[in-house]
């Protein structure tokens, strides 16, 4: 089994509430093991450019409420390409690194994955950080809980509004491929209807559901839209649908990056907690290739390439039944 003596941390992609917990929980528990600990910052960015600093116990004071990442984060074009990995490895290299902490969601593990491919000698550890929910093998990744209740606490007070105009409301919400935030977000907010990136949705069915709502004296709807769903984007949906449901008066509201900000929640901040704790336990105990993750409340490790593979698993079948149910 490969020892591993220092660990490199870095947060990759879009930041995710819980993201700071986690970071202050990995870097504890390595010093707790006796292993040094790099922060790398703005992800893969911070690999090639060797932005890079010693992590102490006291660097992680005072975090775990906080949005965002202290290690920064960026979405990083030259880490695709074999020459930014091979400046990447050597940056690592250099400084003694020989096991790797990436949070962030799947763009962030598919770079993870190749990497370790190509230089095994560097251990690789996965934690599911993403608003997203799109990684299988972790009922939840870090910052979905928060970004959801940041949502739920936004379309509530769109209600409000909408309640005392009657009027149709529009909301997209953040999920360039997956619908898991516009889905938990609608069963909760009590959406008429939920418009999903894995889901076509005819406009006509949707029209008529809403006629229909207007029908039974519903004062108020709202229609929520995932930023990815392929029906042609919100505003031109809103003027379609406008054009046949006369009787409400329609309005858009894009809630974009507010939902990505924010304290972590209780559950975020315990979820990284745990996820850093295993991630590093996971690198002593000689993984690679892994995600940690929680199922059934208990640690699971699965291979990054098996994390990756799954698609439109998170969309439970009982949910998306609901919404049309539960909104007549
Ligand atoms: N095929 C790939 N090869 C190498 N690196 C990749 C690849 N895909 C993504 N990455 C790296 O991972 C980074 C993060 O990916 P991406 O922007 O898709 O975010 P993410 O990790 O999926 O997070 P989120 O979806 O929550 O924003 C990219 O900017 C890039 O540096
Ligand atoms: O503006 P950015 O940082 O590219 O983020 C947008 C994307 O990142 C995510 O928020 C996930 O972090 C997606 O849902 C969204 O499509
Ligand atoms: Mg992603």
């Amino acid at each position: 089994m490969r020892k591993i003596s220092k660990i490199g941390v870095l947060t990759s992609g879009g930041d995710a509430p819980g993201m700071n917990p986690c970071i202050r929980s990995v870097v504890r528990t390595a010093i707790y093991n006796n292993l040094h600990v790099v922060g790398i910052k703005q992800g893969y960015k911070g690999m090639i450019e060797n932005d890079m600093y010693d992590m102490g116990t006291r660097s992680v004071s005072n975090i775990l409420n906080l949005g965002g990442t202290i290690l920064k984060t960026a979405r990083c074009l030259p880490f695709r390409t074999d020459e930014g990995m091979e400046t990447a490895y050597q940056n690592i290299k250099a400084q003694g690194i020989d096991g790797l902490v990436v949070i962030g969601g799947d763009g962030t593990f598919t770079g993870a994955l190749r990497f370790s491919q190509k230089y095994p000698d560097v251990s690789v550890i996965g934690i599911p950080g993403t608003i997203d929910n799109d990684l299988y093998g972790s009922t939840y990744t870090l910052g979905f809980d928060t970004a959801t209740n940041t949502v739920i606490e936004a379309i509530d007070k769109i209600r409000d509004t909408a309640d005392s105009h009657d009027r149709l409301f529009f909301v997209e919400v953040m999920g360039r491929d997956s619908g898991a935030i516009a889905l938990r977000a609608g069963i909760s907010c009590g959406a008429e209807a939920i418009l999903l990136p894995e889901k076509s949705t005819a406009i006509d069915e949707l029209i008529a559901q809403l006629k229909s709502g207007e029908s039974n004296k519903k004062s108020s709807s709202i229609v929520i839209v995932a930023e990815g769903d392929k029906t042609g984007g919100i505003y031109d949906l809103a003027k379609a649908v406008q054009k046949e449901v006369t009787n409400y008066d329609i309005k858009v509201t894009v809630l974009g990056h507010l939902q990505r900000g924010g304290a972590p929640s209780s559950f975020d901040r315990v979820l990284g907690s745990r996820l850093g704790f295993a991630a590093v336990n996971a690198l002593i105990a000689g993984h690679s290739q892994k995600m940690v993750g929680l199922e059934a409340n208990h640690i699971k490790l699965t291979p990054l390439e098996e994390a990756l593979s799954h698609h439109d698993f998170k969309l439970e079948a009982d949910l998306l039944q609901m919404v049309e149910v539960l909104s007549i």
